[in-house]
């Protein structure tokens, strides 16, 4: 096993990275989670990523898509308790990802995989509605799109790297 990798196949780097991006993640979520709801107490309020008429994230965020990504209210109603903003799912997201992260079994690596191919959807399907139907730029949402690209580069990583542990293992 090259010394890059500790004992368990998983690359050294990789705890870092996930640790730093999963914590930017739930920053970022929890500060979006908090506009949210103080512009909706109070539609005076003027957040800090609020920059400009089409660089304003607080309209974003209180926007029909702020909330169960705008297809939960087709199938409940608006003031559903399952439509949730999605900044709280995005907070379960990261936690999952850094909880999941600390096992070392190919069915977390799996999971991972999946929650994080489902998340870059999610972030494509966000930045289409948030570029071509609301016409903003939102700071804190873009930069949650690049976390969720290299989450799934790093659990990508994580796969190819276990399974080289497999192959090798049987080899020897
Ligand atoms: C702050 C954040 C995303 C920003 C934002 O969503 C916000 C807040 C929003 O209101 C919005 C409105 C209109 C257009 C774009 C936007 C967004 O951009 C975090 C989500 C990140 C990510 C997209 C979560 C994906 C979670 C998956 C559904 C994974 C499910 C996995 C489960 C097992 C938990």
């Amino acid at each position: 096993m090259s010394s890059s990798h500790s004992s368990t196949g998983v690359p050294k780097w990789e705890y870092l990275v996930r640790f730093v991006l999963c914590f930017l993640g739930l920053v970022l979520s929890v500060y979006a989670l908090h506009v949210e709801l103080s512009r909706e107490n109070d539609p005076e309020y003027r957040a800090m990523c609020d920059l400009g008429h089409s660089v304003s994230c607080s309209k974003v965020f209180t926007s029909r898509w702020g909330r169960g990504f705008g297809l939960v209210q087709i199938f409940t109603s608006k003031d559903s308790l399952l439509n949730q903003p999605n900044s709280v799912l995005g907070i379960i997201f990261y936690a999952l990802q850094l909880g999941l992260g600390q096992l070392v079994s190919s069915r977390a690596a799996f999971l991972l995989v999946i929650s994080s191919w489902v998340s870059v959807a999610g972030s494509v399907y966000l930045a289409v509605i948030l570029a071509f139907v609301l016409g903003d730029f939102c700071v804190v949402c873009v930069s949650t799109y690049v976390i969720n690209f290299a989450l799934l580069y790093t659990n990508l990583k994580r796969r190819t790297g276990l399974e080289g542990r497999v192959k090798k293992g049987k080899r020897e």
